[in-house]
């Protein structure tokens, strides 16, 4: 992929339905898409997914055929520091929402190392080495190159585990850090940094319902207000997209694009 540090980035892509049914259809027909771009290229899809709200809206992949489970790469943006069948897992999340359900093979889901629990920089590092086994000689330079990466919105503004006026905000160097101080429970968390969401090929948030709407305002109608979200602005050519329902529409400014594959 070519450097993007002389041109500025793409505008956001804001896709907004009429209900959150249509967002999970069209959010489905997006990944299929991207995923089969990637494949047609190189033979494989690398993916980041969230906790959250998130695993939820993936229905749509559930029985659908063009999804090619076996060529799925899965990584976390972020993971909350404990055991894997903790109720605050974001990979047991996942695994309930989706993996349960449909045929990808394990060793395709890159879980963090549970025997670092203990040890957050150790944890951090593990995971930093298992992207760095997954991209080194193929799709990254400085920093990985997912195909997609997907993303929520706290109601604070937060997304993956980077927090409003956290330090981790302006991390330049790290492809995976952790926080031991994250105001939203459990405080114990490792998160993807910026250069690694910002590297992605294409990063989509998704948010649902009016509990959303006052925050996507902020996010979209003042990202110079510098939450967390608002920082999310893939280098070129990458490119950002929402995918919002009617009710989290309600309040912006900023006019919708056509979803249109
Ligand atoms: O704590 C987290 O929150 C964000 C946002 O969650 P949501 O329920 O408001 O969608 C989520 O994206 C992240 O993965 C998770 O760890």
């Amino acid at each position: 992929m070519a450097s993007g540090v002389h041109h500025p980035p793409n505008p956001p892509a804001l896709h907004s339905f009429q209900s959150a049914e249509l967002l999970v259809e069209s959010l489905a027909l997006f990944v299929v898409k991207a995923q089969k771009e990637a494949i047609d290229r190189k033979g494989r899809f690398t993916i980041a997914l969230s906790g959250g709200s998130l695993p939820k809206m993936l229905k749509g992949l559930i029985d659908n055929p063009a999804v090619k489970w076996d060529l799925w790469q899965v990584f976390y943006a972020d993971e909350r520091v404990v055991p894997l069948d903790d109720p605050d897992s974001n990979h047991l999340l996942c695994s309930q929402e989706l993996f349960s359900k449909v045929p990808i093979p394990k060793e395709n889901i890159h879980a963090i190392d549970v025997s670092l629990l203990d040890d957050l920089e150790e944890l951090s590092d593990a995971y930093e080495k298992e992207l760095i086994r997954e991209f080194a000689q193929k799709d990254a330079a400085r920093f990985p190159v997912f195909d997609l990466i997907l993303l929520g919105m706290g109601p604070d503004g937060h997304t993956a585990s980077l927090f409003p006026g956290h330090p981790l905000l302006t991390e330049e160097d790290r492809w995976v850090a952790y926080i031991e101080d994250s105001p939203k429970p459990p405080p114990k968390r490792i998160t993807f940094t910026y250069p690694v969401i910002n590297h992605a090929a294409r990063v989509a948030f998704v948010a649902a319902g009016a509990g959303k709407a006052d925050m996507l305002s902020k996010v979209l109608d003042h990202p110079e207000e510098g939450l967390p979200s608002s920082r999310v602005r893939p280098v070129y050519p990458g490119q950002l997209y929402w995918f919002v329902d009617a009710q989290a529409a309600a309040k912006l400014e900023l006019p919708p694009t056509d979803f249109k594959l």
